[in-house]
């Protein structure tokens, strides 16, 4: 029997502790890759098979339930880790067989029992003997519907399948479905913004970004060998997060002195947007979290300029109490459940659900409330999930211009983005954009610009 390559350890670690501790994957997993020291070809293996691994965890399930003969879940947790890795191997990366099931079994030995090793290599041999391409249209027969059908070719909940076609379907492009769920199991390049003021894409050696006037695109490689990227004059941020900040900042000229608020601002990305455009044009940006330690991330996204904006740590839904009518501008990037940004986070599909949508959508409505609250007449928000979910977005808007009736107006914010980008973006015929991975290479970022009158 062979040792276990250090890249399929490290993986199957980080799978574990994205299912018992809560884990990120986009966090630990460059931890442990440095820990190990592994050369980038290893590394790059390393990374394939756990965020591959976790993507298609719904797929690999079907069809190892089918292998077992029994379902998933009757199958001791740490061990279907295992296979779901295999099976990633063995389905979706055609590795040698033999490596791929002699190093499981080895990989079981460690988190499980001897019989538990001789299930895996029963049902890693079973899965060798029958064709990849069979195995996807057993998997497909075994669905009981359509929706889990779709869900298990592109490995999404029949929850988040149903939520995506309906915001498609509000903008009558409902048959875009499968480009949607697809675009989600491609990791997108390395996006950078480079803060007005404090460095230029020219200086980045990246590709000018589609649509940001102020992005780049690297090719592959670490942005932080960037000394641009370690100094904070320019940072990871996708294209959609950089439309958001600057539909609010350059929706119409600013006035020296204007008071911009980001009022839900951890970790801090936009909000240095914002204060590098502010800091342009003569306007004071004050940037509030709630969460004291994001808060800090706030602290040190903007302590590259000076003076720094001030940070609050207020809850945002309170806003309005103490400062009612107080800003020109204010960006609402609100929490949501980010599933318009499943691409980069592998397993966060799997752990959201419905109940979160109830719970955010009420804090949502709170803090659109609040930030209506403390705008100035005459003034600009941008309300913003990084969720196409209809439930976070659209109905968000429709709640409040439904309560605010003609004291706010729904500002015609794709022609904003056109004057931003110089082209028209390919947008649904609405008063917001919604933003699509596989039709414009963003996050799924929903924004709307809103007037208070
Ligand atoms: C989508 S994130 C913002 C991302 C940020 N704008 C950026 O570009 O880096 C939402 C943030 O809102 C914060 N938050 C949640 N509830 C809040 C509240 N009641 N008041 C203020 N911030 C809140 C969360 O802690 C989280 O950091």
């Amino acid at each position: 029997m062979s040792a276990v390559q250090p890249a399929r350890r490290i993986a199957l670690d980080v799978i574990l502790a994205v299912r018992e501790s809560d884990a990120y994957a986009n966090l630990l997993l460059p931890v442990r890759l440095q820990r190990a020291k592994l050369s980038e070809a290893d590394a790059g293996l390393a990374t394939e098979l756990t965020y591959g691994t976790l993507r298609r965890q719904g797929y690999y399930d079907a069809v190892i339930a089918l292998a077992a003969g029994r379902p998933v879940e009757k199958i001791d947790p740490a061990i279907l880790d295992v296979l779901r890795l295999a099976c990633h191997q063995l389905l979706s990366m055609r590795v040698a067989q033999h490596a791929a099931v002699d190093e499981s079994v080895q990989l079981a030995k460690t988190v499980g029992s001897n019989s538990a090793t001789g299930f895996v290599n029963g049902v890693l041999r079973t899965i060798t003997r029958t064709p990849v391409s069979e195995w996807q249209d057993r998997a497909l027969a075994s669905a009981k519907n359509d929706d889990e059908r779709l869900g298990i070719l592109h490995s999404h909940p029949v929850w988040i399948i149903r939520a995506f076609r309906s915001a498609l379907a509000a903008e009558g492009r409902d048959s875009e479905l499968d480009d949607l769920l697809e675009a989600d199991n491609v990791a997108p390049r390395v996006s950078l913004v480079a803060l007005p003021g404090e460095s230029t894409v020219a200086e980045l050696d990246a590709y000018a970004a589609t649509y940001s006037p102020v992005g780049a695109v690297l090719d592959g490689g670490d942005p932080l060998q960037l000394e641009a990227v370690r100094a904070g004059r320019a940072r990871v941020q996708d294209e959609g997060s950089q439309l958001a900040a600057l539909a609010l900042s350059r929706v119409r000229p600013v006035v020296r002195g204007e008071r911009w608020l980001d009022l839900c601002a951890g970790p801090g990305g936009k909000a240095a947007l914002l204060a590098a455009e502010a800091a342009q044009s003569g306007a004071v940006l004050v940037a509030n979290e709630v969460v004291p330690a994001r808060a800090e991330l706030v602290r040190k996204a903007l302590a590259v300029f000076d003076p720094a904006p001030e940070v609050w740590e207020l809850d945002g839904t309170t806003v309005g109490d103490d400062h009612a009518d107080e800003f020109d501008r204010i960006l609402i990037d609100a929490p949501c459940t980010g599933l318009g940004a499943l691409r980069r986070r592998p397993e966060a599909r799997w752990r959201k659900s419905p109940r979160d949508v109830a719970h955010l959508s009420g804090l949502q409505s709170n803090l659109l409330d609040a930030a209506i609250t403390a705008l100035k007449p005459g003034g600009v928000l941008a309300y913003v999930t990084c969720s196409p979910h209809l439930a976070e977005s659209k109905v968000i808007v429709e709640g409040a211009v439904k309560k605010w009736g003609d004291a706010i107006e729904r500002i015609d914010t794709p022609a904003v983005l056109a004057t931003i980008t110089g082209e028209t973006l390919d947008l649904g015929d609405t008063k917001h954009a919604q933003l699509w991975p596989h039709r414009h290479g963003t996050d799924a970022m929903f924004i709307q610009l809103i007037g208070k009158v």
